[in-house]
């Protein structure tokens, strides 16, 4: 069994009251092991009661011992059960909020007709008021198509939902950015784009999420060209940016050089691209690509054109095979792609003191249970596990700091602000195998993100809004 009961599912069930009692229900679950910690009823007739039965479990398994045990009790009908994970997702995560109230007609022909017409009319005579008048200066467009949600896959717009709901209180918790989850019930990159452009008024960034490669590379590329606010693939660049802030740091424990390190990276879609780019940037040399049929290489025409483009970038000795086979002596292991593909023995076969990165979501490349023994440095994507290499360190903080200075973009000078800012956040005292990225938690990342990506914004010249302290 696991440690302590953490987990707790509310059964919604229905019993005849002349076959069974409420208490012979009570006792079903205290015998199968359950606690009941609260009872709502539901509605009640003359025959029967609908009951929402919260019961603390251990696990999944022991949740399923207790609902077995309900439904074999005589009079019982299990409606259905949800966890407490299902609990917080029921009607959604996020909610709209006024900012004013509107108490009175004064009120009223303020915020609505007719006052709103002049405002109405003055961004008609200025659209830059957009800015100053209207919710664009702080609103970013959370969009997806569903077609990569995670490591999920294609699993479409419904189901990815969840997800951009969690990324939009995200960004409103750790920046204070108001985000708008938005799927799109279409992969057609013609169509994506043509919608993107057209609902950009209302929004002061695009952050485009879980579009599966190679079509994001497209869609992200034709939106920078044809808006003028910023378009940010997170997956890619957000992606980028933290793992190069966890890789300086893990660097420094191992007492590498960056220019010197064998780097294998798996998965080279949205997130692989952008990450082995961001390296070979940030000085790695030697890196080589791992995706379902083996290295990527020279020599091989591949249908994906960006992989084309990939073998010219990267594996500078032209190594062909397997992970298994690519592995061997490499000091850093990046995933991005699939569950468990890096076994125990491939982390045995790496250089001294093993970097392992296995960052797919929800199941990374390895489990750290199985690896620890071996590597040096560890680390997922996962919250539930030291270092957490997620996007969600970058995101936030970058958004933040493009929307205060209006910048039109989020270039590569910006994103490398933002993985120093984002490394920078722990100190070489702080600095051990567990802790080499801050955590989510911590207050001070997206504020030295912002700080960070504002002036390589001022810098670089694509911030719009004039700011003393940045001139
Ligand atoms: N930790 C983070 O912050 C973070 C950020 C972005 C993506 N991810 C994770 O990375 C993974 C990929 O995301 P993406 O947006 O790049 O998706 P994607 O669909 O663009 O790319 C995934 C790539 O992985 C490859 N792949 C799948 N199975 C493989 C296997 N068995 N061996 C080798 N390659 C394999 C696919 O062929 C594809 O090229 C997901 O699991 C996602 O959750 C993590
Ligand atoms: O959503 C996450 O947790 C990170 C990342 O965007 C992913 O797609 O896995
Ligand atoms: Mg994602």
């Amino acid at each position: 069994m696991s440690s302590g009961a953490n987990m707790h599912i509310t059964i919604r069930l229905q019993f005849a009251k002349h076959v069974v009692s409420f208490s012979d229900i009570a006792t079903a679950i205290g015998q199968a092991g359950g606690d009941i910690v609260g009872i709502d009823v539901i509605s009640s007739s003359k025959t029967h009661t609908v009951r929402d039965i919260t019961v603390s479990v251990l696990d999944s398994k022991h949740a399923d011992v207790v609902v077995d045990t309900l439904r074999k009790t005589t009079g019982v009908k299990v409606i259905h059960v949800s966890d407490r994970t299902f609990l917080m997702h029921i009607g959604g995560k996020i909610e709209v909020k006024s900012k004013v109230p509107i108490k009175t007609r004064d009120d009223l022909a303020r915020v609505y007709t007719p006052g709103v017409a002049r405002v109405c009319t003055a961004i008609a005579e200025d659209p830059t008021k957009a800015y100053s008048l209207t919710i664009k200066r702080n609103t970013v467009a959370v969009i997806s198509d569903g077609t990569a949600v995670l490591g999920l896959g294609d699993i479409g717009p419904y189901a990815a939902m969840p997800v951009m709901e969690g990324k939009a209180m995200l960004f409103k918790q750790l920046a204070g950015v108001d985000a708008f989850p938005i799927c799109l019930d279409t992969k057609d990159t013609d169509e994506i784009v043509q919608i993107v452009k057209a609902i950009a008024p209302a929004f002061g960034g695009i952050n485009l999420e879980d579009i599966a490669a190679p079509r994001c590379f497209e869609i992200e590329e034709r939106l920078k060209q044809e808006l003028d606010i910023p378009v940010f693939h997170d997956d890619q660049h957000g992606t980028a940016v933290v793992l190069l802030a966890g890789l300086l740091n893990a660097l420094k424990i191992v007492d590498k050089k960056i220019e010197e390190i064998k780097v294998v990276l798996t998965g080279i879609g949205a997130a692989g691209i952008a990450c082995t780019k961001m390296l070979l940037a940030a000085g790695v040399k030697n890196i080589i690509g791992v995706d379902r049929q083996g290295a990527i290489h020279r020599g091989v025409q591949y249908d994906n054109p960006y992989w084309n483009e990939y073998a010219q970038l990267t594996n500078p000795e032209n190594i062909s095979g397997s992970l298994s086979d690519v592995i061997v002596g490499a000091d850093v292991f990046i995933g991005v792609s699939a569950p468990g593909i890096l076994k125990v023995e491939d982390v045995k076969n790496m250089a001294k003191d093993p970097i392992v990165f296995a960052m797919a979501n929800p199941v990374p490349e390895i489990d750290p249970e199985l690896a620890e023994p071996y590597v040096r440095v560890m680390a997922t994507g996962r919250s539930d596990y030291p270092n957490q290499i997620n996007n969600v360190l970058c995101f936030p903080g970058i958004f933040r700091g493009a929307l205060d200075c209006r910048a039109i973009e989020i270039n590569e000078e910006m994103k490398l602000a933002a993985a120093q800012a984002i490394a920078s956040v722990v100190t070489d005292e702080e600095l051990s195998e567990t802790y080499i990225i801050p955590s989510v938690f911590n207050n001070k990342v997206a504020e030295r993100v912002r700080e960070a990506v504002m002036k390589a914004a001022y810098k670089t010249g694509v911030a719009r809004k004039d700011d003393m302290m940045f001139r």
